[in-house]
């Protein structure tokens, strides 16, 4: 480990700056930006894809959305594993970004429909080949992404020395603004991308575009961590850390076990059974990370509600009218609300809010924010259920209308407007209709129409769906919620998980902390399964109640929470431990520290060297 430091001291040294950051992290944050883009632009157009391509009802979309999700937040522990006790978190991301890639790549190509288009109607006649390709290809994403997740952040982290910590902070931020401008832009892209026409036969919604282009930039992402291999400090692998804990952790509970009989004397806490085995200072560790995972129990009840913007909130999205007047917006582009209140509330929470609160006398602690974060999440959930019972109410009385007394009741809705071609040999005629937002209509033509004549007097319409009437802006008030939450509850608990954590575990903590989001989306499945509410605002005050008891017990338990310095116990065991075997280690250490300064001067010399011949 000395011996490793010193290699890290020395590499920084030698390392190229810009503006006192390493230029290594450039690659990085770059990466980083790519990589985000690649899975939101996907995820993005993902429940419509299920909806309108593979033909799924929004019960099954809503379920294999969230299953995928959660698997995507359930393999960093498999990547953190891998990265710690083999590969190290260099080759670990170049593996898991392949299987990334191609992945990303299955889900464009399962997107063409041309290709079981075999009576070429514009639907795949073979739709197993579409599902079962989208599987394999969701799959292998939600390992490549999930595996490579804790392992970019980390490995940025690593590129700092102990001297950098101010800029290790500002990457970790321009790191979080990195991951939301990524989801910004694709979040805006993906969807104007699958609402063009495409295809070889026959025009449908080109979703094998909006699959493609995040896969283009999931390879770029890649390429960008290449270009910069020769630059960064590559920590060799740990050792299993996690293999460590868990063994640590089964024989203080198998010791407790054997030794349940009265006659033995009880210990203060259930892990000190472990010491006739394991170093006190591993214990003391593990307790520090003990402690804040049972803290994390309550915590995916926030990400069950947060993860329902790409799920239920998009398919809300649908049955509302995205007429902002200049522009048009998707159902799907609805979800960029996020990053850009995310890109803006972030600076104003930082630099204006909680210093404020500061400057009142208040003691705002992480856990109080989180409390604040998922209170304010809960709210989200109100607004969206009181949007869902307008949205139900405009859409209550599914009549039919003549087209044209139709429109002269609802002049305003008018959005679109379409002209359609007759056409029989020579003849034609065309007619003009407007439409509005998420309506359907049928045509009747008269068998008398002669073509070549004005048809647009003789066409009638039925309508068969009313135009969308309520406002998509009308879901801006939910998303400023559970965004404020994110903010007040995602950034902070981020970095209460890092600060929290010992030193040699704090990738087991992201880990954890990114198993939270896991559950919570596995709790959206069960809620949704076993409520089956018939009405969805019914559904929203469920999920808003579940976290609003969830809130109350999360901040009992942060009551009963003590902040802890790692740093600082681990210093004091490693004190206790070098008080014991003082002066025979103490003088063997700065022995090996010598040598290990000779062999590292030594090296530099004959690199030096070597620069010069090449030279
Ligand atoms: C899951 C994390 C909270 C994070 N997501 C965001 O920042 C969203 C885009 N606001 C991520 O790492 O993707």
């Amino acid at each position: 480990q000395l011996k490793d430091r010193l290699y890290k001291c020395h590499f920084i040294k030698q390392s190229k700056e810009v503006c006192g950051y390493p230029l290594s992290i450039f690659f990085i944050v770059v990466n980083e930006f790519c990589e985000r883009f690649s899975y939101y632009g996907m995820r993005a157009v993902l429940v419509l894809y299920f909806k309108y391509f593979l033909r799924w009802d929004d019960d099954l979309a809503t379920s294999i959305y969230h299953t995928f999700v959660a698997l995507c937040y359930l393999t960093p522990i498999l990547g953190a594993i891998v990265a710690d006790s083999w590969l190290g978190k260099f080759k670990t991301i170049i593996y898991l970004s392949i299987v990334y890639a191609i992945g990303q790549v299955a889900m464009a190509v399962s997107a063409i429909h041309d290709i079981t288009d075999t009576d070429r109607d514009g639907t795949p006649n073979n739709m197993t080949f579409h599902v079962v390709l989208s599987m394999v290809g969701l799959f292998l994403i939600a390992l490549g992404t999930g595996g490579i997740k804790p392992c970019v952040a980390a490995f940025g982290g690593d590129q700092f020395g102990d001297h950098q910590e101010r800029q290790r902070r500002t990457f970790f931020s321009v790191f979080y603004l990195c991951i939301n401008g990524g989801s910004l832009l694709s979040t805006i892209i993906t969807p104007i991308l699958r609402a063009q026409n495409c295809g070889i036969y026959s025009k449908q919604k080109c979703y094998s575009l909006a699959f493609g282009v995040p896969a283009a930039l999931m390879v770029v992402a890649l390429v960008v961590f290449i270009v910069g291999s020769g630059m960064y400090y590559k920590a060799k692998p740990e050792g299993n850390i996690m293999g460590d804990v868990c063994k640590c952790i089964g024989f203080a509970i198998s010791n407790r076990y054997k030794h349940r009989s009265k006659q033995y004397p009880s210990r203060e806490h259930w892990m000190d059974w472990a010491e006739d085995k394991y170093d006190k200072l591993l214990i003391a560790q593990i307790k520090m990370v003990l402690k804040v995972l049972f803290l994390y129990i309550p915590l995916p009840m926030f990400w069950t509600l947060f993860d329902q913007k790409g799920s239920r909130w998009t398919l809300q999205a649908t049955t509302m009218d995205g007429n902002f007047g200049a522009i048009v917006i998707q159902p799907d582009q609805m979800q960029t609300v996020n990053p850009i209140l995310i890109l803006t509330l972030v600076p104003i929470m930082d630099s204006v809010i909680y210093p404020l609160i500061k400057k009142c006398g208040l003691n705002f602690t992480p856990l109080k924010r989180m409390t604040v974060g998922m209170f304010l999440a809960a709210l989200a959930f109100v607004c969206a259920a009181v949007v869902q019972i307008e949205i139900d109410v405009s859409r209550k009385h599914l009549t039919y209308f003549n087209l044209t007394q139709f429109l002269k009741i609802f002049p305003f809705l008018i959005i679109i407007r379409a002209t359609f071609f007759l056409q029989s040999g020579q003849l034609s005629c065309a007619f003009s209709r407007d439409f509005g937002f998420g309506s359907s209509y049928t045509f009747f033509i008269p068998s008398t129409l002669s073509l070549g004549s004005n048809c647009q007097e003789s066409i009638t319409g039925a309508e068969d769906i009313k135009p969308n009437s309520v406002h998509m802006a009308l879901q801006v008030p939910q998303y400023f919620f559970i965004t404020a939450g994110e903010v007040m509850f995602s950034v902070t608990g981020l970095e209460f998980s890092y600060s929290q954590a010992p030193s040699n575990m704090k990738a087991v903590l992201q880990a954890g902390w990114l198993l939270t989001v896991a559950i919570g989306n596995f709790i959206v499945l069960i809620v949704a399964e076993v409520a089956k509410l018939p009405k969805q605002w019914t559904e929203y005050v469920l999920f808003a109640s579940l976290l609003l008891c969830v809130c109350i017990i999360f901040s009992i338990m942060a009551y009963f929470y003590t902040y802890i310095d790692p740093t600082e116990i681990e210093a004091k065991f490693r004190r206790n431990v070098g008080d014991d075997d003082d002066d025979k280690n103490d003088k063997q250490r700065k022995l090996e520290m010598e040598m290990m300064k000779r062999d590292l001067d030594r090296s530099d010399d004959e690199h030096y060297k070597g620069k010069q011949t090449k030279m």
